[in-house]
C-alpha cells in the first residue's frame, strides 16, 4: 500500500510526501529533469521541459519514470496504486490530450506550475494504456497533485476522468477517493482534546493520560485505515514554519502509516513493507528519503545540479 499527504508551511511552499509500501522496490533511484531535455512523449502530451523536475523513480528508454516528483514551481505529484478501479483508453482518442499513464507525473510536472492549471488543462485529458516497453506494463494508479494552495486528486476509471479536490490532504489506496472521504464521517469522535473527569453512575472517571480522544482511530495497514489516521494526523500537525520542522512532520507523519515487515502479506504471500519514504519540499526544491533499511533520510536539490541540461541526472 501506499500513503500520500500534504501540508504547507504557511509561508506559500508545500511538501508532497509519501511511502511507497510495497514487497520490494524497482532500483529507483532520485531523477532529475532538466529543461533542456527532449521527451519522448508517444502522443506528444510532454512538449517540453518548461520546469525542471526531480523525484523518485527509474529510468527506461531515457525517459523517466517517476513514481512522485516535483518541479521548480512548487508543484508535486505522487502516483499510488488503485487496481480495480483505475482504467485506461485502450489507445489514443481523437481529438484529446492522450497521456500514457507512464508520463502522468512528467506531464503534470513538466508543463504547470499550479494545481489550477493542471486542473484546467485535465479536462481534455484521456490517459491511455501504452506502456512504455514490454517489461513495464501500465501501473493502475490514481494521483494526488499539490502546490502551496491546495490538493486533487485525479481517478482515471470506467467512468472516464474523475478529478476531487482533496480538502483533507491525503491519498492512500483503493476504493476510491470519494469513498475515503465519506468515510471520515464515521471518525467524528476523534479529536487531540484530554477529556475532563467524567461521571458514571456514582463513579468519577479520569482518562489514564493522553490520547483518549484518539481512541477509534483503527491503527491497522488495510487503506481504509490508513486513510483515516494519515487525516487525522497531517490535519492536527501545527503548522511549522522552518524547514528542518517540515522534514521532521513529513516523516513523523509517515512513520503513523509504515508497513513493518511480517505484518500485512499480499494474496502472493509476501509481506509489504515501506520500501521508501519521499518528500519533495518546494521551498528547496529539494527531494529527501529515507528506506526500509537505512532510516537515515538523505536529501537531493534541483540547485545540486544544471537544471538546463539535456541529459537526465540520476542523482
Ligand atoms: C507499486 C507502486 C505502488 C505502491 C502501492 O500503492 N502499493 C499498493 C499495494 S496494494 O495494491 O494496495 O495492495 C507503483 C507506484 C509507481 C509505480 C511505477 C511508476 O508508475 C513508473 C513505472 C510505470 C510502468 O508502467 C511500470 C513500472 C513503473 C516503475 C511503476 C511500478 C509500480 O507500479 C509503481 C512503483
Amino acid at each position: 500500500m501506499c500513503t500520500g499527504i500534504r501540508f504547507s508551511d504557511g509561508q506559500d511552499s508545500v511538501y508532497l510526501a509519501r511511502n511507497l509500501d510495497w514487497t520490494s522496490g524497482y532500483g529507483q533511484q532520485v531523477v532529475l529533469t532538466p529543461t533542456g531535455y527532449a521527451p519522448r512523449s508517444p502522443f506528444g502530451a510532454v512538449r517540453s521541459i518548461e520546469h525542471a523536475t526531480i523525484g523518485m523513480g527509474i529510468v527506461d528508454e531515457d525517459t523517466p519514470l517517476y513514481f512522485d516528483a516535483g518541479n521548480d514551481a512548487g508543484l508535486a505529484v505522487a502516483g499510488l496504486n488503485f487496481p480495480g478501479y483505475a482504467a485506461y483508453a485502450p489507445g489514443p482518442v481523437d481529438g484529446a490530450v492522450n497521456v500514457a499513464a507512464y508520463e502522468f507525473p512528467l506531464w503534470v510536472c513538466a508543463q504547470f506550475a499550479s494545481v489550477d492549471e493542471v486542473e484546467a488543462a485535465l479536462k481534455d485529458v484521456v490517459i491511455v494504456d501504452k506502456p512504455i516497453n514490454d517489461k513495464y506494463p501500465s501501473s493502475l494508479l490514481h494521483w494526488i497533485i499539490a502546490d502551496a494552495e491546495r490538493a486533487i486528486v485525479v481517478e482515471h476509471t470506467s467512468e472516464g476522468m474523475q478529478v476531487f479536490d482533496d480538502d483533507v490532504d491525503v491519498l492512500t489506496n483503493q476504493p476510491g477517493f470519494a469513498w475515503h472521504h465519506e468515510n471520515l464521517r464515521n471518525y467524528l469522535n476523534t479529536s487531540p482534546e484530554f477529556p475532563p473527569e467524567t461521571e458514571l453512575g456514582r463513579a468519577h472517571l479520569t482518562p489514564f493520560g493522553s490520547g483518549s480522544h484518539m481512541r477509534g482511530i483503527p491503527g491497522d495497514y488495510y487503506s481504509p485505515s490508513r486513510f483515516v489516521r494519515a487525516a487525522y494526523v497531517n490535519a492536527h500537525y501545527p503548522t511549522k514554519s522552518s524547514e528542518e520542522e517540515n522534514v521532521s512532520r513529513a516523516f513523523h507523519t509517515l512513520q503513523q502509516v509504515a508497513m513493518v515487515d511480517g505484518c500485512a502479506a499480499m494474496g502472493s504471500g509476501e509481506f509489504e513493507i515501506t520500501i521508501y519514504t519521499g518528500l519533495f519540499s518546494s521551498r528547496t526544491t529539494t527531494y529527501y528519503w529515507n528506506t526500509y533499511e537505512d532510516p537515515a533520510v538523505r536529501s537531493v536539490a534541483l540547485a545540486d545540479h544544471p537544471t538546463d541540461g539535456d541529459k537526465l541526472v540520476l542523482a
